[in-house]
């Protein structure tokens, strides 16, 4: 029997509010990665970009963590980590994986009770036959949508290595969105194609152009969001009368 690999996935972004979008992506991200019968998602982790992003209309951080709490109540694998958010400036994205790879590894051994070193009693502890001691500590996948992707191509925006230690070491599940074709992109790049096995392309399979711009501007013109968003996260944002002006 081969043994699944456990997998965590990460997705980074304003969240300004959250939408029913951005958790259904986690869900096509677990149902792909199942499908290839190699990996386990055992974990979701949204992380809320700082203030210090500093994108127009975004609102601040404790709003946006109140809102993701809320839209998360139903979901008993997604969870929130607010850390990227708490920084005193805006944290590029190789250091929030960076960060959370470090816990999930800590967490690892606080419950198996042993040193780094001691892979051989983790591998017991997690009942892993694997050789390779890294399948012991779940992998971090940074989870996005083709728009992000598409950022990459865009002059000094992400670092070169910031990239490559992404798609090398970490690993990409992107998720199609719009008319972006993702895989002629990754095709197209060099560092993206050197590393495209690391690449995950999950096609979403029903026409979904939720996008949290079309949100704000809909409850601009006073439009009902209601069903793409939680009710939770509208009742939020309705008691602190956000997203009018
Ligand atoms: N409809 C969608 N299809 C695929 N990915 C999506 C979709 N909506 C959001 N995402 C992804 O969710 C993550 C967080 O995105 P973000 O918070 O920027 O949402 P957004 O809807 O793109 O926001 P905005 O419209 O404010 O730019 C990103 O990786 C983004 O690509
Ligand atoms: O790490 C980088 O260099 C980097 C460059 C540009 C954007 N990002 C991240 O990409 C995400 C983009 O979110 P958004 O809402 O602008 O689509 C957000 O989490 C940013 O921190 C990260």
């Amino acid at each position: 029997m081969i043994n699944r690999v456990p997998v965590a996935l990460l997705s980074c972004g304003s969240f300004n509010p959250i939408t029913n979008m951005h958790m259904r992506m986690f869900e096509l991200a677990r149902d792909h990665l199942h499908q290839t019968g190699l990996y386990n998602v055992i974990k979701g982790i949204i992380s809320p970009v700082n203030d210090r992003y500093g994108k127009e209309g975004l609102v601040a951080a404790k709003h946006r963590v109140a809102m993701i709490q809320r839209a998360l109540e139903t979901s008993d694998w997604i969870t929130l980590e607010p850390w990227e958010s708490q920084q005193e400036q805006w944290v590029e994205t190789v250091m929030v994986l960076r960060h959370h790879y470090n816990a999930l590894f800590h967490q690892c051994q606080a419950m198996s009770g042993t040193s780094l070193e001691s892979t051989k009693t983790l591998k017991q502890k997690y009942n892993v036959d694997s050789p390779n001691a890294q399948s012991v500590v779940p992998r971090l996948k940074l989870l996005c949508g083709a728009d992000v992707l598409k950022t990459f191509d865009i002059p000094n925006l992400w670092k070169h290595e910031h990239i490559e230690e992404i798609v090398q070491k970490f690993g990409l599940v992107c998720i199609s969105r719009g008319d972006v074709d993702l895989q002629k992109f990754i095709d197209e790049s060099n560092i993206l194609f050197k590393h495209r096995r690391n690449i995950h392309v999950v096609r979403e399979w029903v026409v979904n152009d939720i996008s949290a711009t079309h949100i704000r501007r809909a409850l601009r013109k006073g439009h009902s969001v209601k069903y793409l968003l939680p009710e939770s996260v509208i009742d939020y944002i309705q008691q602190h009368n956000m997203y009018t002006a």
